[in-house]
């Protein structure tokens, strides 16, 4: 593995960089093989008053984490110079780079470069190169002036002027560092081009963190004594993580495991299997949506035999055909939050991104508000607009009157893509595209997964890790509004101590006890 000196061979660009490197290495503290650390400081009042989110840090770990260096800690403090001083000399001594984030503006609470210069004990002065780029900026380079403050930096503060990489030019404000001490502006934009201008500063050439994740379907205290075996065993190569998530309808237990060394990645990712059991690791994906429709249409471009890819071809058919006949601009997905209108939309987004590439306005959505729904429904509801990217039309009342209302609104709505199924009630004589009866404001039903049954409508779901509404894990078949539905008895189980549970809604063996959760 080059050392920090070795690496400013490669950086021939711009020599100070090079130059800096050099210094940067004779810092390094020696421990045994000079990885590189970094300590980062994000200061700011505004942070710590909870009126900024810091999206800085999260920005810089992620990046860094790319490059293959480690950051060792992140603390937020105060725009005190003591805090500030006291912070940075305790980082500079302890990791190989540190980073600051703000604090480097013309306002008296941006203190970071009097900090370092305290830090170090050396005095602060007006460096030339900035004072020329405060002319060109503020015009004006008289030192008095409180515009100059951006130049007063530490006495032995060095200048990087970064590329960007996109134009390869060299950008006109250099980042400053002092030693060890990359100082930063605390403007996420600023600092993030600022960044990515020099990521090389921090680059660990032939270090690259390979990661392996495995999601568990047991609940996290379950596994306990197997990590432990999985991080004795291994915990020279490999760094096992082990996060529980309690909301996620896949798996319990999402495990990283990152390590430099791949054979040692693969062996640790075995063991997991070996001990935990196959059965209880999740194929799960965490972006449903990334490669939606090359994964959908693949499923039915085969000449598959599966019965359900047969009904999702003959589904994406009904899509196609409705969105043929008519403009996006006339047609609105019907949903409520349901499961299958879950799974509706999810088959609607698969075709339009294959229809329309490179449509990316938003997909109109409708959603009809009655009785007393489940707040957890309705939140659902909010995750897919966002997810979906949906143009959600939200009408309140009996759902004729309010398709009544939605004639006025969006006149140029001729048909509601929907997620019947024959199954529903009043619903078996309904076709692929059926008008609405005669008595009802006139619009064209389509109803792409009529002929589904429940168990293809799970089946789907969970082949490709959608989100559902959470009330489905908790015994709930069908949801209808809070005061006529209830966890369907058909799920219940009691544990030792009598209490009853409710198993999820995929487990329900027979459908045709769908509805009754619903009196
Ligand atoms: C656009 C539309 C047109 C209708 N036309 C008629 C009709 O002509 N004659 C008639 O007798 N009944 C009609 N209905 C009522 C329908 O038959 C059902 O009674 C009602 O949709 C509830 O069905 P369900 O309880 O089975 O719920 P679901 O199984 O959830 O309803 C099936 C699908 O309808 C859509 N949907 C249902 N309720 C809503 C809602 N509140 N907001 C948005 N979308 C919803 C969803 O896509 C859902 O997947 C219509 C309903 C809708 C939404
Ligand atoms: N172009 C450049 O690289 C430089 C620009 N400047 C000038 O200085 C001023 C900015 O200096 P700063 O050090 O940024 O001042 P600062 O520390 O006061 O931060 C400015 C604002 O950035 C946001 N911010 C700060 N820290 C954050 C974090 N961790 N996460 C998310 N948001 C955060 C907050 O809204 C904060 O009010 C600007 O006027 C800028 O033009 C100064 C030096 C370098
Ligand atoms: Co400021
Ligand atoms: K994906
Ligand atoms: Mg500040």
């Amino acid at each position: 593995m080059q050392s920090l000196f070795q690496i400013s061979r490669h950086c021939r660009r711009v020599d100070t960089v090079g130059k800096h490197l050099v210094m940067a290495a004779n810092n390094v503290v020696t421990n045994s093989k000079t990885e590189p650390t970094v300590g980062m400081i994000i200061i700011g009042d505004e942070i710590l008053k909870g009126q900024v989110k810091d999206s800085n840090s999260h920005y810089l770990c992620k990046r860094l984490y790319r490059l293959g260096v480690r950051v060792k800690k992140i603390s937020v403090v105060t725009d005190d110079l003591d805090e500030i001083a006291n912070e940075v000399k305790e980082f500079s001594a302890k990791y190989t780079h540190v980073i600051t984030s703000g604090g480097i503006g013309p306002t008296h609470d941006d203190l970071t470069f009097e900090g370092v210069a305290r830090a170090f004990e050396e005095p602060t002065y007006h460096h030339p190169e900035l004072v020329k780029l405060c002319g060109k900026f503020f015009g004006t380079t008289d030192v008095t002036s409180p515009k100059l403050k951006l130049a007063l930096v530490p006495k032995s503060a060095k200048t990087n002027y970064g590329i960007n990489k996109q134009t390869g030019e060299q950008l006109i404000y250099p980042l400053v560092s002092v030693r060890n001490v990359y100082v930063f502006p605390g403007v996420p934009p600023l600092l993030e081009r600022a960044f990515d201008s020099l990521d090389e500063l921090f680059l660990n050439p032939g270090t690259i963190f390979h990661t392996k994740v495995v999601y568990i379907a047991k609940d996290e205290v379950s596994i306990t004594p197997i990590l432990n075996q999985v991080n004795d065993r291994f915990k020279k190569d490999v760094i096992l993580g082990s996060y529980p998530d309690f909301y996620n309808s896949y798996y319990k237990v999402k495990l990283t495991l990152e390590s430099q060394n791949m054979e040692k990645l693969s062996e640790a990712r075995q063991y997991i299997e070996d001990h935990i059991g196959k059965e209880q690791l999740v194929d799960y994906d965490p972006h449903p949506l990334e490669d939606a429709s090359e994964r959908i249409y693949r499923t039915i471009e085969g000449s598959g035999t599966d019965p359900l890819d047969i009904k999702i071809k003959s589904a994406i058919r009904t899509i196609e055909e409705c969105i043929e006949k008519y403009k996006l601009s006339e047609v609105c997905v019907g949903f409520n939050g349901g499961k299958d209108c879950t799974v509706l939309l999810h088959l609607c987004y698969a075709v339009i991104k294959k229809k329309y590439p490179e449509f990316n306005d938003k997909i109109q959505s409708l959603y009809i508000r009655r009785g007393l729904p489940f707040p957890e429904l309705e939140q659902f509801i909010e995750k897919g607009v966002k997810t979906y990217n949906l143009d959600s039309i939200s009408l309140l009342g009996r759902i004729r009157d309010s398709l009544g209302e939605l004639k006025t609104s969006h006149p140029h709505i001729k048909a509601v893509l929907m997620g019947t199924r024959a199954t529903d009630p009043y619903s078996e004589h309904l076709k692929s595209f059926s008008m609405t009866d005669a008595d009802w404001p006139q619009f064209m039903r389509v109803s792409p997964i009529l002929d589904w049954s429940y168990s293809d409508v799970w089946t789907f779901l969970r082949r490709f890790s959608l989100p559902y509404c959470i009330l489905y894990d908790r015994g709930y078949t069908s949801l209808g509004s809070m005061e006529n539905t209830h966890p369907n008895p058909k799920l219940a189980w009691r544990d030792e101590k009598g209490i009853t549970h409710y198993k999820p809604a995929y487990l329900l063996e027979d459908w045709h006890t769908e509805r009754d959760g619903r009196n």
